[in-house]
């Protein structure tokens, strides 16, 4: 009896998050998920100091390459042997990446971090996507972008951000100038890591779209870096410029070391890389125009298709073929979400509200979502920004902060803790709305990530945007948007469209909107409007804050001999 096409053929998607790798053992003919494995980076993010010791400035993330090497010798092998399939049956694997989050390396690909002497120097790290120290360099980017006219910036709603690859790159060049000079190429790590399975350096369209500027086969010109901050004019030639791959192509085959690694088999496709929000949409399956992908976990990302091209205010970039071929991908953001909710559980609830989860068999989260969950709409008597970790869209301004408006000696933290959930919302909406007003509508919120798992945050969201939530059928959908990917490149379908018909997965409206709580949000959304354009756009409290902040934590970046020299 002749068998299904791919019933017994295998892929693997591995998904680099901000802590960790996850690696998923998909079956190529449904997208079933048949094995995964975690495997936490032992560095974590360097925040606070270097492996060394050495203190780092305020508003620093960094990671360390070899940590994502660990996560191909661990986490794959093991979700091999958690699905129990044939290593030999597998034929292929994806890779989806943090972005922008960047390498410097030596021409065959060695992290600065990795090269003798280097250790201690903190530009030789990689640079994480919430690596936020490069905003003034991303201040003078948009001015001078403005003034000069620049035909890109329009495609990247009239700002760039301090975390995408020119900003990063320039606080490389002014504050370490003698490893700039040694940085050969300036590598995303959704590349680097490709690079680490086939041995070959292949620039993916996506972040080369959303992160590099890359436009219509163009980087920004050289006279513009050039006026920028002189001899940083061939920063695109010198370093960033490379042969770029389609997403879903075949990037080259695994290598001998990587498939001892891996223990998958040499020379099986090798996917071009591809960033975890974007992948995750055709895991989803909603790559239509009008459905917007949320990833929602540290921070949230959206995506969304259109047939058209508008310039959408405060979007982090729109590109041709940036989510799937032959479709202009649009992609928006909020730096901090699950973060926050985090930072709050972490740092501001009190030892009795610990007692009580543990004595319920709860974690924090789910006692304060159980607790917030009990109150109507508005009765805690807050309004937050959710600006904690800055903000990405529609300000694009990462000096920002965070704030709870209505505090009072009643206050108790499940009220804060729903306040925040609503300013993510609210956040949300503003992005949303954004959208709607450039002719780029969504009716469809689709979401994915670790957060749909508090129902009442989605029931939030679709009350606040007043739009049906579908939810990816999946708990690792950016692992599984790679496996569609990795599916791709090896052959088994022509494209990712038909890919994510058969592997892909959703459940659509599963969260509606209430009418009554909508009308009580939308008072509330006029708030936070309110709060939200004071803040973020007339006072500059908050920049001012964070000056004094800087000022009183500067650290010296040079290195430490060159320190001790100058301090003798
Ligand atoms: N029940 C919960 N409700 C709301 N937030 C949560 C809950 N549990 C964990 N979090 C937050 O979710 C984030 C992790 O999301 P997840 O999607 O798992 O991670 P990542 O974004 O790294 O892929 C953390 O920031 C954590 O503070
Ligand atoms: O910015 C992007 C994608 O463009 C994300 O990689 C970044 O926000 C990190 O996402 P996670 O919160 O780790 O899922």
């Amino acid at each position: 009896m002749s068998t299904a096409p791919h019933e017994d053929t295998y892929v693997v998607g591995v998904d680099y998050g901000t802590l960790s790798g996850r690696a998923l053992v998909v079956r190529v003919g449904d997208g079933a998920e048949l094995g995964s494995a975690v495997t936490a980076y032992p560095h974590a993010v360097l925040e606070e100091t270097l492996p060394s010791g050495r203190p780092l400035p305020p508003d620093w993330a960094l990671q360390v390459p070899e940590d994502y090497r660990h996560v191909l010798r661990t986490a794959v092998p093991a979700a091999l042997a958690e699905a129990g399939v044939d290593p030999a049956r597998v034929v292929g694997i994806a890779t989806d990446f943090t972005a922008c989050t960047m390498v410097p390396t030596l021409a065959d690909g060695t992290p600065l971090s990795e090269v003798p002497g280097l250790e201690d120097r903190p530009h030789a790290y990689v640079k994480l996507w919430k690596h936020h120290a490069a905003q003034p360099q991303a201040d003078r980017i948009n001015r001078l972008a403005e003034e000069r006219g620049e035909a890109w910036l329009p495609r990247y709603g009239g700002l760039i951000s301090s975390e995408w690859e020119f900003a990063k790159g320039l606080q490389l060049f002014e504050e370490d100038p003698e490893l700039y000079d040694r940085t050969e190429h300036w590598v995303e790590a959704a590349d680097w890591i490709v690079w680490q399975l086939c041995g070959r350096y292949v620039r993916n369209a996506c972040t080369a779209g959303y992160k590099g500027i890359y436009q219509d086969g163009e980087y920004p010109s050289p006279a513009f870096l050039g006026a920028l901050a002189p001899g940083f004019e061939s920063f695109v030639t010198d370093k960033v410029e490379h042969p770029i791959g389609e997403l879903g192509r075949r990037a080259g085959g695994l290598t001998a070391e990587a498939a001892a690694w891996t223990g998958l088999p040499e020379g099986i496709a090798v996917a071009v890389g591809n960033v975890d929000a974007h992948v995750t949409a055709p895991a989803a399956q909603a790559t239509e125009p009008g459905q917007m992908v949320a990833i929602m976990g540290t921070s949230t990302c959206h995506v969304m298709n259109a047939d058209v091209l508008r310039e959408v205010p405060g979007m982090c970039g729109v590109v041709d073929g940036g989510i799937v071929a032959g479709r202009y991908g649009y992609e928006a953001g909020q730096s901090g979400v699950g973060d926050i909710f985090g930072w709050f559980v972490e740092t501001s609830v009190p030892a009795s509200y610990a007692e009580r989860a543990r004595a319920a068999g709860e974690t924090l989260h789910e006692l304060l979502t159980r607790l917030a969950a009990a109150q109507q709409v508005g009765e805690h008597g807050l309004v937050a920004l959710d600006w904690h970790s800055g903000n990405r869209s529609v300000l694009v301004d990462h000096e920002l902060s965070g704030l709870v408006v209505g505090l009072t000696l009643g206050t108790r933290p499940e009220d804060v803790y729903r306040a925040l959930l609503e300013a993510t919302a609210f956040g949300t909406r503003v992005i949303v709305e954004t959208f709607r007003d450039a002719g780029v509508p969504v009716e469809e919120f689709v979401v994915a990530g670790g957060l749909a798992r508090n129902h009442l945050l989605m029931q939030v969201y679709a009350d606040v945007l007043r739009l049906p939530l579908s939810v990816i059928g999946s708990a690792q959908g950016p692992a599984l948007g790679s496996a569609i990917h990795a599916a791709v490149a090896a052959g088994a379908y022509p494209d990712v469209t038909a890919a994510a018909a058969r592997m892909g997965r959703v459940h659509r409206n599963a969260f509606v909107p209430d009418e009554a709580a909508a009308q009580r949000y939308d008072r509330l959304f006029a708030e936070y409007v309110a709060l939200h354009d004071h803040l973020g756009r007339d006072s500059g409290t908050m920049r001012r804050l964070r000056a004094l902040r800087r000022e009183a934590r500067t650290v010296d970046l040079r290195a430490t001999d060159q320190l001790e020299g100058a301090h003798a």
